[in-house]
């Protein structure tokens, strides 16, 4: 195995500052990292897409378990340092340099994604990784550090406060759950809140139902989550005839509504 400088004199050596621009909060744990690594399983001989690797932390992490890793990261300054761990683990390490939004990976299925990105980023990837009405995807696990709040929305069952949006779509067809909660103080500079990794695995898709429809009722019905569902539904044609069809109560609340009876909704509206 190869022998690596410590992550911190990586750091110093490329002037590796963190730039909040790019919600930069390194972690150099190496024994955190290897139990973040190892979430998805046995990677040994497997296709990981890191997304954001920085100083590249979890993408030593991911080569040292054996995957083949495809790395995205759009700061510049972080290219040399990955250059080095392509060359301590020869024919393991790809990186492209681009925004993970827009920049094309070239991967064919099936790999793992791996990720510990800024909020608005990791969120925004998230629901294209889930949305869309190809299924199942390409990817076999998602592996992403989250601000602890948004895990728990992901996470969030019918009822709570934390139900939403994110829960519908997280779980209608997929299993996510919360695999390790890690404390601000693992990340430097510390961010101001607790952070936790989701581990997300693909499901079957449930018969009869587009994806875009079940995300224009969840659309609707959240859009105006205090209202009973005959006022948040009343502008999507059949919605109100669908509620009485499966004896759902059109005086509940979308938040009341458990991802089944959003499935059973979105169904009786597919055309
Ligand atoms: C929170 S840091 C994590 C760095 C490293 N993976 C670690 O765990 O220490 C997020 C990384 O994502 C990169 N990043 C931010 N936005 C990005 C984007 N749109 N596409 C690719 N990388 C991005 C940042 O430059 C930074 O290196």
């Amino acid at each position: 195995m190869a022998d690596l400088p410590p992550l911190r004199d990586v750091i110093n050596r490329h002037g590796l500052f963190a730039s909040k621009a790019l919600g930069q909060n390194f972690l150099f744990d190496e024994q955190l990292l290897d139990r973040i690594a190892a979430i998805p399983g046995k990677l040994k001989g497997e296709q990981v897409l890191e997304v954001g690797p920085g100083p590249g932390g979890l993408t030593r992490a991911l080569l040292r378990a054996g995957a083949q890793v495809t790395a995205i990261e759009m700061d510049r300054r972080c290219l040399p340092a990955l250059a080095e761990l392509a060359e301590a683990f020869p024919g393991q390490l790809r990186v492209i340099e681009g925004d993970a939004t827009k920049v094309d990976h070239g991967l064919e299925g099936p790999y793992h994604v791996v990720a510990n990105l800024p909020y608005n980023v990791g969120t925004a990837l998230f629901v294209g990784w889930l949305s869309g009405e190809g299924w199942p995807p390409q990817w076999a696990s998602l592996t992403l550090m989250f601000q602890l709040e948004v895990a728990q929305r992901i996470i969030a069952e019918a009822g709570s406060d934390a139900y939403g949006r994110l829960a519908v779509l997280a779980q209608w067809r997929s299993n996510a759950k919360i695999a390790m909660k890690v404390h601000r103080s693992a990340f430097t500079p510390p961010p101001k809140v607790m952070s936790a990794v989701v581990h997300v695995t693909p499901a079957a898709m449930p018969d009869g139902v587009s994806a875009r429809m079940l995300e224009r009722v969840t659309e609707a019905a959240f859009g105006q989550r205090r209202k009973m569902l005959r006022q948040s539904l009343k502008g999507l044609p059949g919605a109100l005839e669908a509620l009485e069809s499966l004896g759902i109560d059109p005086a509940r609340r979308a938040e009341t509504l458990s991802v089944a009876e959003f499935v059973s909704l979105a169904r009786a509206l597919t055309a």
